[in-house]
């Protein structure tokens, strides 16, 4: 019945995890990930500094880029302040599925949206039939070459305001070349490169924040 990685992820969180724990939930997944098969969760240690960024930030409105299994979904949740809401995009059905349960586990629910769908159709839907002003705070996980694009699209849909925080994984591996040649230099944002590693592994990584200068 499991026959998927995603499937098992989340098997393992519903036979170990502490129902309506969000924190238990996020260190099954690490747990599963790390010792059993690797799987392309933001992780522990780039988690780290999520948190720390989301904390600093006190954000109302997040939009997220790429569910996948809701691992950042449940762990941006677990410190939003009441009435602060996350939309989380993901254009896969069987990855949404297993976010869903995933994120109901964690009793997180009320706080999480995850739109089925394309980042490209959605961003443009989300003044008018999401009723969002701006957006406090991005997180962009989703395919790396779709990185700059989605990012434009939130320019041209003026869902960025003075302050946006836009926070991109994987910026050193894969890596997204042509989204930090731009946000570094199009003068639009101001930078901050955060060093860290890969998800699971020894390798290098980083995030990168970007904050829209309005
Ligand atoms: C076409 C753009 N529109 C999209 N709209 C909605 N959802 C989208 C979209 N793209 C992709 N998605 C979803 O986002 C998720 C994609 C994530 C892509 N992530 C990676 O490739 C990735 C890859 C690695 C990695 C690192 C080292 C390796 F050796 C191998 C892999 C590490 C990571 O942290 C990663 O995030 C999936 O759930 C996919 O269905
Ligand atoms: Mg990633």
């Amino acid at each position: 019945m499991n026959h998927t990685k995603e499937q098992r992820v989340l098997q393992y969180v519903l036979d170990n995890a502490t129902r309506g724990d969000p924190q238990s939930v996020v260190d099954s997944i690490d747990n599963y990930c790390n010792k059993e098969e690797w799987a392309m969760n933001v992780g522990d240690q780039k988690g780290l500094i999520l948190d720390n960024i989301v904390n600093e930030s006190n954000p109302c409105v997040l939009l997220e880029l790429g569910t996948y299994c809701g691992y950042s979904a449940v762990r941006i949740a677990r410190l939003l302040k009441p009435g602060a809401h996350l939309y989380t995009v993901e254009f896969n059905p069987a990855f949404a599925a297993v976010a869903k349960q995933m994120i109901e586990f964690a009793g997180v629910q009320d706080k999480v949206q995850i739109l089925e769908g394309n980042t490209q159709d959605i961003i443009p839907q989300l003044k008018k039939k999401y009723e969002v002003d701006t957006l406090d705070f991005v997180f962009i996980d989703h395919w790396k070459d779709k990185y700059l694009e989605d990012t434009k699209l939130l320019e041209k849909c003026n869902l960025l305001r003075k302050g946006t925080v836009v926070l991109a994984d994987n910026v050193i591996v894969p890596g997204a070349p042509d989204f930090l040649e731009y946000v570094r230099t199009c003068g639009r944002y101001d930078c901050t490169n955060y060093p860290s590693f890969l998800e699971y592994m020894d390798e290098k990584d980083a995030l990168e924040k970007a904050i829209f200068r309005g």
